[in-house]
């Protein structure tokens, strides 16, 4: 499986255009790994997760097209991972010489409502939706999705999709697990783990995550079997109010909790790892 990061920020991104803070400014600043778009990231060439407001500045800067999308899964309605006009514009007259595969669109009933506010069509679009919710799995091929439930509003969703050969954790955006969600969980065998840690070293909350609530949920998935020492980890998902600049941020994530930090390009084969 080949996971590119399109983004590693948080709401508001990396610099946000509206903050002076030491983080936004350092990123002006130094650019590189320390400028963070929106999270969403592309499995292989055919899935995605979560297309948000950067999607084509993304897309673009890394020189990747979404010709050939089969799969997009949403796993909360909030408006940093779920952008309809990006499927929107898939119509065919926006793109008269390219033929596209039918999208299937995975997403929970809000992100579908938000889809249909949004005066969206799924002919015109060429998508088929999927009402999906915690507990709900599905095959589409190669792929077999499972989502879990998050900690944070009414029916978000983490994914745990299966190609067959490997098998990723998606954990964006939660908190703690709800004690429900480890029965769930604890039949999966992980080759990695993507987890927000959208506050960093610098305080807790119920619906994000920070460094130490990171540690709390590996430690559990350690006990429970459903990560070893050769499950790959990764933390994401930042705030700008939270983090500091990408070098002393991934040697924190490194030292206090063993994982590697993603940043914006960031391309895994699981079990390698190379800048796009
Ligand atoms: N405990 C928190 C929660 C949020 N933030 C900041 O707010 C942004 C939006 O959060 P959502 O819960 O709506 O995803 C987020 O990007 C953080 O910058 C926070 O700092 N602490």
């Amino acid at each position: 499986m080949n996971i590119t990061f399109l983004g590693t920020a948080a709401a508001e991104g990396i610099p946000f255009p509206f903050c002076d803070c030491l983080t936004c400014n350092h990123a002006r600043e130094h650019r590189g790994r320390n400028i963070r778009k929106r999270q969403s990231i592309l499995i292989n060439r055919d899935a995605l997760i979560d297309p948000g407001p950067d999607l084509y500045a993304s897309c673009a800067q890394l020189g990747m097209s979404l010709t050939e999308l089969r799969h997009v899964l949403v796993t909360h309605n909030h408006p940093d991972h779920f952008q309809p006009v990006n499927l929107q514009f898939r119509a065919k007259g926006f793109r008269q010489q390219t033929d596209l595969p039918l999208l299937t669109l995975i997403a929970p009933p809000s992100v579908l409502a938000t889809w249909d506010r949004f005066g969206s069509n799924d002919a015109s679009a060429e998508i088929s939706r999927v009402p999906f919710l915690p507990g709900d799995s599905l095959s589409v091929p190669p792929y077999r999705v499972e989502a879990i439930e998050a900690t944070h509003i009414e029916e978000a969703m983490n994914y745990i999709i299966d190609d067959g050969r490997s098998k990723l954790l998606y954990a964006c955006d939660t908190g703690l697990y709800r004690d429900r969600v480890w029965n769930a969980l604890e039949a999966h065998r992980l080759d990695a783990v993507i987890m927000e840690c959208t506050l960093g070293s610098r305080m807790s909350a119920r619906t994000h995550m920070s460094v130490g609530h990171m540690k709390t949920m590996l430690d559990r998935m350690r006990l429970l079997g459903c990560i070893d020492d050769r499950t790959q980890l990764f933390a994401t998902h930042f705030s700008h109010q939270q983090v500091e600049p990408h070098e002393p941020l991934s040697r924190m994530l490194l030292e206090e909790a063993g994982v590697q930090c993603a940043y914006d390009g960031m391309v895994l084969t699981l079990g390698e790892e190379h800048s796009a």
